[in-house]
């Protein structure tokens, strides 16, 4: 706890007005409303001047009677107040809690309170815009369209199945709702990209800067932080193990990595520097491949689809040596950069570009960025695409039929409308931040 201008104190559930009159001298009345009163610790003795904010069930946040006290941020005001409505019968809220009952008394969603942890921890901007459109339940909706969908699909096929009679369903074959699945098969593989995509913009892109000594891996990293971080000169094999550091962006947050460089040596310390090197190229999201300009075209093996090749120290280059060099390097598209003048937007924009970032900032689709959520999106879309096969195989619609109502059943899982075990729901709300 910190001093701050006021700290607000939340009570959530049936004896919030019966807790809070016991340190007020005339009992407020049950209903909504806002008041300025004194509040008196169990001894009678006057501790703050507290504005109250009152909210009757189920006209609040967790759907609970709830009164919100307002007091001076001081510790020890706060600290005394929070006492006093513990010694009135009130506890304190586990983690998550005021969101679990929230979502427990259907106020949100799940993929809304999803929302409200991302927002509290966004790093940048889309993380943030995303957050609040998950928060306010406008993904919801749009997950929802999705789910009509699938049931107009599946009312079709349950139709003819049941009524076989009817000279409508006649035109329920599996070759008649092919299209209707690709369609819907494709609006969900779209959520699924945008999602994947953005959840780097939340999670920060893990990103590897490598090369062989002396190309200017460390004076990027420092570039990029604005700091100098790594050590750099003009030594080769400088940088022996690695340097993080973390910069955010306005539409996606930067992990980066900077790595030893990457020469045969003797030295065994070097060595292992090196073996870091290629490993973190490995696991990472994007790898930064700094070429040298000097030496012979000769690669380091990258998966090329994650990488974006540099060439730095740009500065040093006349405008002939710089056309030799974008001819030499013609199949890389490497963008020029020079660390040492901090001119490194180009590169800035190449990442932008590579991530289609800006189309998710623009975008008005349903996009989600919590791992679970993309896996249940996911495995609704293996069910559609099993559908489509099953189609393509010639299996009947009740078949068909079967996978569209397990796609279904998905969606709503991600909404959080199945039945969820106790144990998963406490560890979905144990994330948040104290008492959220
Ligand atoms: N002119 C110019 N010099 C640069 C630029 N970037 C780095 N240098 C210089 O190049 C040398 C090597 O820079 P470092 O950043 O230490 O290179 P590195 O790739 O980290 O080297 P190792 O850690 O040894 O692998 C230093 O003398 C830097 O000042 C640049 O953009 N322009
Ligand atoms: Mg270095």
């Amino acid at each position: 706890m910190a001093t701050q201008a006021i700290s607000i104190i939340r009570l959530s559930g049936e004896d919030s007005f019966k807790i809070i009159n016991r340190s007020i001298r005339k009992d407020l009345n049950h209903e909504n409303g806002t008041t300025l009163r004194n509040f008196y610790d169990p001894k009678g003795n006057l501790l703050d001047q507290v504005f109250l904010i009152t909210f009757v069930n189920p006209n609040s946040f967790t759907g609970e009677d709830v009164v919100e006290i307002n007091c001076h941020g001081g510790v020890l005001v706060t600290k005394r107040i929070l006492e006093t409505l513990i010694a009135n019968g009130a506890r304190m809220a586990e983690r998550g809690e005021f969101s679990k009952r929230a979502f427990l008394n259907q106020k949100i969603s799940l993929i809304q309170s999803q929302g409200i942890n991302d927002l509290i921890e966004a790093k940048n901007d889309l993380a943030l815009k995303i957050s609040a459109k998950n928060m306010s339940g406008k993904t919801n909706v749009l997950i929802n369209e999705v789910k009509s969908n699938i049931m107009d699909v599946i009312s079709k096929i349950q139709t003819a199945i049941d009524y076989p009679e009817y000279e409508e369903t006649d035109n329920v074959t599996p070759e008649n709702i092919k299209d209707d699945i690709v369609v819907l098969h494709n609006g969900i593989k779209k959520i699924i990209d945008l999602s994947k995509r953005a959840s780097f913009s939340k999670n920060g892109i893990k990103t590897a800067i490598i090369g062989v000594p002396n190309v200017g891996k460390s004076s990027l990293l420092n570039s990029f932080l604005n700091e100098d971080k790594a050590i750099v000169s003009n030594e080769q094999g400088t940088t022996r193990d690695i340097v993080e550091g973390e910069i955010a962006f306005s539409n996606f947050t930067l992990s980066l990595l900077d790595t030893a460089g990457i020469r045969k040596t003797e030295n065994k310390i070097e060595q292992l520097g090196i073996e870091k090197s290629l490993q973190v190229a490995k696991d990472a999201d994007l790898v930064l491949y700094l070429l040298d300009v000097k030496g012979d075209s000769k690669l380091i093996d990258v998966d090329k689809s994650k990488t974006i090749f540099v060439i730095n120290k740009v500065d040093e280059l006349s405008n002939e040596q710089r056309k030799n060099v974008e001819n030499k390097f013609k199949e890389y598209s490497p963008v020029f950069v020079s660390a040492l003048n901090s001119d490194i937007d180009s590169l800035i924009k190449r990442i932008e570009d590579k991530f289609n970032l800006n189309e998710i900032a623009k975008s008005d689709e349903a996009i989600l960025t919590n791992a679970d959520e993309i896996a249940k999106l996911t495995l609704a879309m293996s069910k559609v695409e099993n559908a489509l096969t099953n189609i393509s195989n010639g299996f009947s619609i009740d078949l068909i039929n079967i996978d569209l109502r397990t796609a279904f059943e998905e969606l709503n899982e991600l909404l959080g409308f199945n039945e969820i075990e106790d144990e998963i729901l406490d560890n979905i709300f144990k994330k948040y931040c104290l008492g959220k």
